[in-house]
């Protein structure tokens, strides 16, 4: 089954406006690769605003890089799921490997991320699971299992219906700006499980899913990674924040397709 190329930008925390006029106008000066890849970006989100009068969502889409799971309320220096939509974003990540490290996202809280952004009637989110074993676990040969276990919990009461609205991003956190990149194969073969483990749970439903690659994907090993039989396109950190560069991945995520 051929699955749409997807190219996601994270930018973290990092970029300006003056970024997003650039990388506005090399998306925009690039038509024939957004006919044939889905691109969106997920920038700080005090910057979505400043996205959102640059681009055309059927060019480039926007997304948020984390969302509280409560609908309102008291949750000083947070972003509702209706904030980020009224803001521009139609894709959220949940549960990149920094904010589960650093930022309190335990499994539970993705679980009720995910479970929230599916759910929310007035937009059709994008939820894009963020799923992946440290060093550690990859050198005690877990890797199978910690992904397995954090695809569990947080897809536990999704439905195959909401599966279409599921993105899964494949992130190594050894590879995760650190310029390890996991080679083609490794990162196959743990996209392969994740395909094998979806279609099980969700059947059809699950061939459907778009399977990303993250972790120290450039311009010049996107390629290699892309051809990949279950590598769908790739979220992208700091080549997100080169111009340049980021064309250059969404053009290798193009040549997947022919
Ligand atoms: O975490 C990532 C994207 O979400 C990957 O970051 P780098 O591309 O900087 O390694």
């Amino acid at each position: 089954m051929q699955r749409q190329s997807l190219v996601i930008a994270n930018w973290k925390m990092n970029g300006s406006r003056h970024l997003v006029k650039q990388l506005a106008k090399t998306l925009r000066d690039a038509p024939e690769v957004l006919a044939d890849v889905t691109v969106a970006v997920c920038p700080p989100a005090v910057l979505l605003a400043a996205w959102q009068s640059e681009v055309f969502y059927d060019q480039v889409h926007l997304g948020a890089q984390d969302v509280n799971e409560n609908a309102a309320g008291a949750h000083t220096g947070e972003h509702s799921l209706d904030l980020v939509a009224e803001a521009g974003a139609e894709y959220v990540l949940v549960g990149h490997s920094e904010r589960r490290q650093f930022y309190g996202d335990t499994e539970q809280r993705i679980q009720a991320k995910v479970a929230a952004a599916l759910s929310a009637s007035e937009t059709k989110f994008k939820v894009v699971l963020c799923v992946g074993e440290s060093e550690q676990e990859r050198e005690a040969e877990q890797t199978m299992q910690v992904v397995q276990a954090q695809l569990e919990s947080a897809l536990q009461n999704v439905s195959s219906a909401q599966m279409a609205q599921v993105v899964v991003a494949y992130e190594p956190v050894w590879a995760i700006g650190t310029g390890k990149t996991a080679s083609p194969a490794q990162a196959q073969e743990v996209h392969a499980f994740i395909r094998q483990w979806l279609q099980q749970k969700y059947d059809v439903a699950g061939t459907s899913v778009p399977l990303l690659y993250g972790g120290s994907v450039k311009a010049e090993n996107a390629e290699t990674l892309f051809a990949e039989a279950d590598i769908d396109g790739g979220l992208i950190g700091g080549a997100s924040l080169e111009p340049e560069a980021f064309l250059a991945i969404c053009r290798a995520a193009q040549a997947r397709r022919s």
